[in-house]
């Protein structure tokens, strides 16, 4: 305690589920209220992607992923207002959301030798955060961070995912967008090393019928109970 105020607890929340069920946005949104660091590990798997891509490395050839999974320098900010990425000191924020590495990146993320690499950084800068971290992706509860201090697992419809997707796309067709995020999913929880997965004691939030705000709102509750012990 300083100046007789009790400080908070530092807090670890891991965040999972499918793609486009809002990770990013509440994650992001819930460190800023709470005075937390924000990991996205979608990104890091996207920037390895993006190294592997650029690099003209055989991405149906995983021997040949794992040969080089060590070479490129990932550094992740953690700031929730500004989030970073950079390989090798370029800043890949936007080659990564790319269509071509988006396609990609199930690949590259399903070989062991490129998961325990980006996981010990995960690890890595989680165990750095003095406030603590929200960190978000697929397998954080379940491989990532098992004693998180709060685990949780969003979902929502494909067509409510397909749609918010679509929206952010220029002239996506919502039926594709479908269909790419469940062949993505798929592809995500059937890979043999920490798939996609919900852990046993995490708290499912159904997202479909609810506004970001509301989502935003029932984390930061489930956050602030968990900092009161209850
Ligand atoms: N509850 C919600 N209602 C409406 N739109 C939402 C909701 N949650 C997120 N969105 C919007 O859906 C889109 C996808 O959200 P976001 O990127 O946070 O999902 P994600 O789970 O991190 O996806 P991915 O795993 O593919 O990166 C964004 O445009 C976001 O603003
Ligand atoms: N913990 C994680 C996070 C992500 N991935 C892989 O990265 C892809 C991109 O993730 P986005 O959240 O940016 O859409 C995802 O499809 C996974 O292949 C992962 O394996 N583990």
């Amino acid at each position: 305690m300083e100046n007789g105020a009790p400080t908070a607890k530092s807090v670890i929340v891991a965040i999972d589920g499918p793609s486009g069920t809002g990770k990013s946005s509440t994650s992001k949104a819930v460190a800023a209220q709470l005075g937390l660091s924000y990991l996205d590990t979608g990104a890091q798997y996207r920037a390895i992607t993006w190294w592997m891509v650029s690099n003209g490395i055989d991405l149906e050839d995983p021997t040949a992923i794992a040969a080089v999974a060590g070479k490129p320098e990932i550094i992740s900010g953690t700031d929730p207002s500004a989030p970073t990425i950079t390989v090798d000191g370029v800043d890949v924020a936007a080659p990564i959301r790319t269509q071509d590495v988006t396609s990609k990146v199930s690949a590259v993320s399903a070989v062991p030798e490129v998961r325990s690499r980006i996981t010990e950084l995960q690890r890595s800068l989680a165990a750095g955060a003095e406030q603590g971290i929200v960190v978000e992706g697929r397998d954080i509860g379940t491989t990532v961070l098992p004693d998180a201090d709060l685990k949780i697992f969003l979902t929502a419809s494909p067509e409510a995912r397909a749609a918010r997707r679509s929206g952010e796309l220029k002239n996506a067709d919502v039926h594709a967008t479908r269909e790419a995020l469940i062949k993505r999913d798929a592809a995500d929880s059937s890979r043999k090393t920490s798939p996609l997965a919900k852990a046993g004691d995490a708290v499912e939030v159904d997202t479909t019928e609810l506004t970001l705000a509301q989502v935003i709102e029932c984390v930061v509750t489930l956050v602030e109970e968990k900092r009161a012990g209850k």
